[in-house]
This record gives structure tokens, sequence and C-alpha cells, in this order.
């Protein structure tokens, strides 16, 4: 079958900037025609919960009821639960709402009856009302962790608890060389189901890296069909959200979409076919091209829903090559 006969696209993300792309290609696809594949290195049990930030937001973004100021939870979120907590001396450097405390002990129910991870994920979804297939990169426990001047910091301790600030020296995924990538989506992969695969403009070291490099996954879609467009997520020298600019500067390479694509090409050697830029970074297109893949110059800041879809066009307009 080639990628012209066949109309599934796969797309990987992390949390909130990647959601906002997912959004539109909810929006301009069938939900049948579309699985996501999310990070889940970001995940850790707090308060004896299981948390996992970038599944839950990518089922709170498609299920409308997504925290727009906050950028992570839900809508309308009341904070009593944290305030008595406090007043017990507990824990409240990560802040679990009200409304979004259902989802983490309901998560913890399943668990304790021996639910995985893709099954927890598919049923939540289908409470959510969302029908496009959402996978979670495995259902092996992988941890990032931060390697920081001062030690190594577990994910969510650097993000939240440190606010991102001790400068960094690298990353590694705690738990990922034994990790089986999703079955659901690597089956599909060889199969030669998808016809096109969208690598949102996450965070390159701590949304994609995890997700791609679980055993099987990088190979298997460089190895498909379907044409493999990664979308920037730096533009004119700044992060559109997250510290990936800051990592980028600490980790002594170039803040630019340039940077960015080097960076996937000489960690997974001919993965990327588009590398999509913002238009403000047009200049880069031939240096990007020097690298071995097609740049795209499209309009990438997403502040509304009709930005979102667009880009999401725009990717999947993007023939194999
Ligand atoms: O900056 C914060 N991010 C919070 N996040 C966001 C999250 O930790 C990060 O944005 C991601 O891990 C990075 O993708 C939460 C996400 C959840 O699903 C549930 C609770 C939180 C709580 C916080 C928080 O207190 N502060």
């Amino acid at each position: 079958m080639t990628t012209t006969e066949t109309s599934k696209t796969l797309a990987l993300t992390g949390g909130v900037g990647g959601a906002k792309l997912c959004l539109g290609l909810a929006q301009v696809l069938p939900a049948s025609e579309l699985d996501i594949l999310v990070n889940t290195a970001d995940d850790f049990e707090h308060l004896g919960l299981p948390i996992w930030p970038d599944i839950d937001t990518l089922l709170y973004t498609l299920s409308g009821r997504a925290n727009q100021t906050l950028g992570w939870g839900l809508e309308g979120e009341s904070w009593n639960c944290m305030e008595s907590l406090e007043s017990l001396g507990g824990e409240t450097w990560f802040r679990l709402g009200d409304r979004d405390l259902a989802t983490h002990l309901w998560r913890a129910e399943a668990q304790r009856q021996g639910r995985g991870a893709a099954d927890i994920v598919a049923a939540l979804a289908q409470q959510m009302d969302i029908a496009v297939g959402i996978y979670p990169m495995s259902d092996d426990q992988v941890r990032t962790i931060v390697r920081c001047d001062e030690g190594n910091l577990p994910f969510q301790h650097y993000f939240v608890r440190r606010q991102c600030e001790p400068p960094v020296t690298g990353f590694s995924f705690e738990g990922i060389t034994s990790a089986r990538g999703n079955a659901s989506v690597l089956r599909q992969l060889k199969a030669g189901d998808y016809g096109r695969i969208v690598v949102s403009p996450s965070n390159p070291y701590v949304s994609i890296d995890p997700i791609l490099q679980v055993p099987g996954v990088w190979t298997a879609l460089r190895d498909s069909a379907a044409p493999v467009v990664f979308v920037s997520p730096i533009v004119s020298g700044l992060a559109i959200k997250g510290p990936a600019a800051k990592m980028m500067r600490e980790l002594d390479v170039p803040v630019t979409a340039l940077g960015v694509a080097e960076h996937y090409r000489r960690r997974y050697p001919g993965l990327v076919d588009y590398f999509v830029i913002d238009e403000s970074d047009a200049t880069l297109a031939p240096e990007i091209e020097q690298l071995g893949m097609r740049a795209v110059v499209a309009p990438t800041v997403m502040k509304n829903q009709q930005q979102k879809e667009s880009l999401a066009r725009y990717c999947l307009a993007l023939e194999p090559l």
C-alpha cells in the first residue's frame, strides 16, 4: 500500500505546545484518521497519585476543557484541597486542582486493578468523549532525569519545584532501554497504516526525544513510507512555550530552528523528511536543506484556533518524498 492510499495520520507530542497542533489536527481530520503518541517520561508519583501531565494536557485540550490561563490542568478549577493540604503542612509545590484530582484518583484506582497505561488512557479518552486514538509512548515506566551542575533532578522537581532554574548539562531517560513501545502504534507503523507522521513543536530534549528513544520507535518512523514532518519549537530564537531555548543555550546549541534541526539530524539520521519553520526564520531554510531535509516555511505560531488548523493543514499537505 502506498502513502497516497492510506489516510491515517500519526502525531507525536508532549504537553502544552504540542497539544495545540494536535487540536488543529483533530479539527481538520476525521477522528478515525488521527492517532497521537504521547510522551510519558514527565510522569511521576506525587502524594501517592499517578500524575501523567502530557497525557492529561492532551485529554483536557481535545475535550475542550483545558485551563487556558495556566496551560495545564482544567478550566474553572478550584484549589480547596491544596489549601487544606497546606494547612496540614503537606507538600504543595506541585498544584493539583480539585477537579483535576479526580483524574489522578480514578487513574490510581485503575492501576490498583492492574490496568496498563494504554488501557487507562483509552478509557479516560472515551469517558471524555474523545474519539481520536491517544496512546502513551509505552506501558513501561520511563522517567526523565535532568542532569544539572548541582546534580541530577527528577523532571518535575527540575521543572516545577525549581522552576527550570538550575543550568542543565544533559538528560537521561530512566527505564528507556527496556521500555516496549506502544504495540498498536508500532504494529500500524509496520503495516504501513499511517500516510503521514507529524512531530509537534514540543520540547526536543524532554518531550520528543523520550518518545523517539523508546526502542524501535524512531527506526519504525524512519522506515515507514509516510513523510515525517517536524515542526520547529523555536521561532525567531525564542521557544514558543517552556524552557527549550534556555536548555539549548546551556547545552551550547544555537538557539535557532537550525539548531533544533541539527539535533534531530545528528541523533536520528535519515528520520526527518520535512522541517517546518516559521516565516520569520525563512532565511534559515537553505542551511536546513543542507542537512538533507526539506525546509518548509509557514506561519507556525498558534495563538488561535484558525492558526492551529492552518498549521495542521500545511503539515498534512506535504507529499511523500
Ligand atoms: O508549572 C507547573 N506545572 C504543573 N503542571 C504542568 C506540568 O508539570 C508540565 O507542564 C509538564 O510536565 C511539561 O510538559 C501540572 C500538570 C498536571 O497534569 C497536573 C498538575 C500540574 C501542576 C503544575 C504546577 O503546579 N506547576
